[in-house]
């Protein structure tokens, strides 16, 4: 059986909040681009707290990668129910991404510090393609401009980080240098965020009665 943990707005608030000051510290992000759907809730959030007196807010960009597309169903009773779950897919598909045809948009890119953001780092697969295909981007945008200062470095925000064996990898680079952090690393549980909730109230309650609280 797999075992739901239900985690509340509340808390993926404070995971944002707590992770905001290592954010800050150890990335220094000049940039943020958020993996939707699951990315853009903390993205706005984390956004808030890594604000600093005099200085404007952080830019977020957002690339959209679906990973578990619910196929049709061709038959009534096994049709998708909220709350579901959904079978893990095996293949990144871009819904949305970057305009790579503005010079001007990518030029905000290149040579700065981007912190890619998305709820759950599960398989990693979604996070290895988000992260090789926007090095690949940056880097034709920096020869197009024939800049050759300050390498563009990404670093990566998650909330919740499963423990176990990942399909994807990251650079080495990355994970050498700590540009790598996860609120919480849990284990293989089924994480129910509380955007994808039906009833929210259902969902809290929930997230109350579990022995983690919503904790997680
Ligand atoms: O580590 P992985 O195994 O690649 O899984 C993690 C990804 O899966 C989920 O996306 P999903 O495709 O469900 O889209 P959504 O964010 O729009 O719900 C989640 O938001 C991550 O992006």
């Amino acid at each position: 059986m797999v075992v739901k943990e239900y985690v509340t707005y509340n808390q993926v608030h404070k995971l944002c909040q707590e992770a905001a000051p290592r954010i800050l510290e150890d990335f220094q992000p000049q940039l943020m681009i958020a993996i939707g759907g699951g990315g853009y809730v903390p993205a706005r959030i984390l956004r808030s707290f890594l604000k600093q007196p005099g200085s404007p807010n952080i830019p977020i960009q957002a690339i959209g990668l679906s990973l578990y597309e619910q196929l049709p169903s061709t038959h009534p009773s096994s049709s998708s129910t909220p709350g579901e779950v959904e079978q893990p897919g095996t293949k990144v598909t871009r819904t949305q991404w970057l305009d790579l045809t503005s010079l001007g948009e990518m030029e905000n890119l290149v040579g700065k510090r981007i912190l890619i953001v998305d709820e759950v780092d599960d398989t990693r697969t979604t996070l290895e393609y988000a992260v090789k295909e926007l090095e690949k981007d940056v880097e034709i945008a920096r020869k197009k401009l024939g800049y050759e200062g300050e390498p563009t470095k990404f670093s990566i925000f998650v909330l919740h980080n499963k423990n176990k064996e990942k399909k994807g990898r990251l650079p080495e680079d990355m994970l050498d240098e700590n540009r790598y952090l996860a609120a919480r690393t849990v284990e293989d549980v089924w994480i129910c965020y509380p955007w994808e909730a039906a009833d929210i109230d259902e969902h809290d309650e929930m997230a109350r009665k579990q022995p983690t609280a919503g904790n997680i």
